[in-house]
């Protein structure tokens, strides 16, 4: 029987406006922020639903448009309303992965399922994220720790949550899909979401940087990757670098991103403060050095990622890390000029130069 469904899989009165943003789907950079609000809310369906769409994963995979639209309403609903890890989060990386498995130097590289367990793993892979780390949830003996043991605390309950919700059968996006197929995607969608717990950041880089010594390449610059290893380890690093995409991407938009993190950060701060916890770092919100904290992210962790996977596809990724390192400068700056000492953002605002970027106290 035929279901009739919304055209851009969200019921909106901004139809026109969305379809024209959507138009942009394959872009770096695409505003998010402005998806969340037209598409009244839901971010994560109208994306992740346009993106299937672009890449004709409803005909290949035998998907009814209105059970997974079903499904993506159901996961975006289990994203929590926390500042940072909620559902735009999670439509922004899912929206980030596809870009970047557009690369020229992966062209034709990866099958459709390791496509589309890519896209879903990114659209999952925060879901029902509580708004602290996983080392608050082990040190508050929270019940997740104890469930899965203090390893990877978040990330199994994200994937857990995102597998429970396939159970139903109006939800059940992979039912025309052989046995093999949903073995293999649920085995690639577990390693990727589990490769965006911060803690394997130091091994995954280390292997993308070896992969990049030792990259072999087809007659026309296409990466050839021969194992399993070999492919689930370059989606691993996709996925993480989409997780860490914020400072790449047009510095209005990563200034906002900043905001949400430090505000999810500094409320953690102050549970940590009132259960007399030693305050984690970045998050004690009485000792505001968002700049730095911002600086030291992109030198030791954000850049020298992005550096390597720029090295492993290049030159496709050469102007996102430009956008990088300009962002970086422009965090930079604001460490050592006068601007960013906090009598600005309580002195007299009125002569303050215009590109001098002056937002909300705490910057
Ligand atoms: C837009 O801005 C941010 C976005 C995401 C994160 C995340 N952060 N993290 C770890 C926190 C602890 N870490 C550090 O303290 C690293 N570090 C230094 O060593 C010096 C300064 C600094 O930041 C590692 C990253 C997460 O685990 C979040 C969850 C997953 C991915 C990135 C997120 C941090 C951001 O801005 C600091
Ligand atoms: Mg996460
Ligand atoms: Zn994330």
């Amino acid at each position: 029987r035929k279901v009739s469904v919304p055209e851009l899989g969200v019921e909106t009165s901004h139809t026109d406006e969305l379809r024209s943003l959507m138009s942009h789907i394959n872009d770096w950079g695409l505003d998010t922020f402005r998806i969340e609000d037209l598409s009244c809310q839901r971010p994560l369906t109208a994306i992740t639903y346009k993106i299937f769409q672009e890449r004709f994963l409803l005909r290949t995979y035998a998907i009814e448009p209105h059970t997974l639209i079903s499904y993506l309403l159901t996961l975006e609903d289990h994203y929590q309303q926390v500042p940072y890890h909620n559902k735009a989060h999670g439509a922004d990386v899912c929206q980030s992965m596809h870009v970047l498995l557009n690369a020229s130097a992966l062209d034709g590289v990866f099958t459709d399922l390791e496509i589309m367990s890519a896209i879903f793993a990114s659209a999952v892979h925060d879901v029902d994220h509580p708004g602290v780390t996983n080392q608050f949830l082990i040190n508050t003996r929270n019940d997740l720790a104890i469930m899965y043991n203090d390893e990877s605390v978040l990330e199994n309950h994200h994937l857990a949550v995102a597998f429970k919700l396939l159970q139903a059968d109006e939800r059940n996006i992979f039912s025309n899909l052989t046995p093999k197929q949903i073995k293999t995607l649920r085995k690639m969608v577990i390693d990727m979401v589990l490769a965006t717990d911060m803690s394997k950041h130091m091994q995954l880089l280390a292997d993308l940087k070896t992969m990049v010594e030792s990259k072999k390449v087809t007659g026309n610059n296409i990466i050839m990757l021969e194992s399993y290893d070999d492919r689930i380890q370059v989606l691993q690093n996709m996925i993480h670098c989409a997780d860490l995409s914020n400072p790449t991407k047009p510095l209005d938009i990563y200034i906002k991103w900043t905001d949400r993190i430090m505000e999810e950060f500094w409320r953690q701060g102050d549970k940590e403060r009132d259960l007399g916890l030693e305050i984690s770092p970045m998050c004690d919100r009485h000792v505001a050095s968002v700049e730095k904290h911002q600086v030291g992210f992109i030198e030791f962790i954000v850049h020298p990622l992005w550096e390597t996977w720029a090295d492993l596809v290049y030159p496709d990724a050469s102007a996102i890390l430009e956008t990088l390192e300009q962002n970086r400068d422009w965090y930079q700056a604001r460490l050592s000029s006068p601007s960013s000492s906090s009598s600005t953002t309580t002195g007299n605002l009125s002569n303050s130069p215009s590109n001098i970027h002056i937002s909300s106290a705490h910057h």
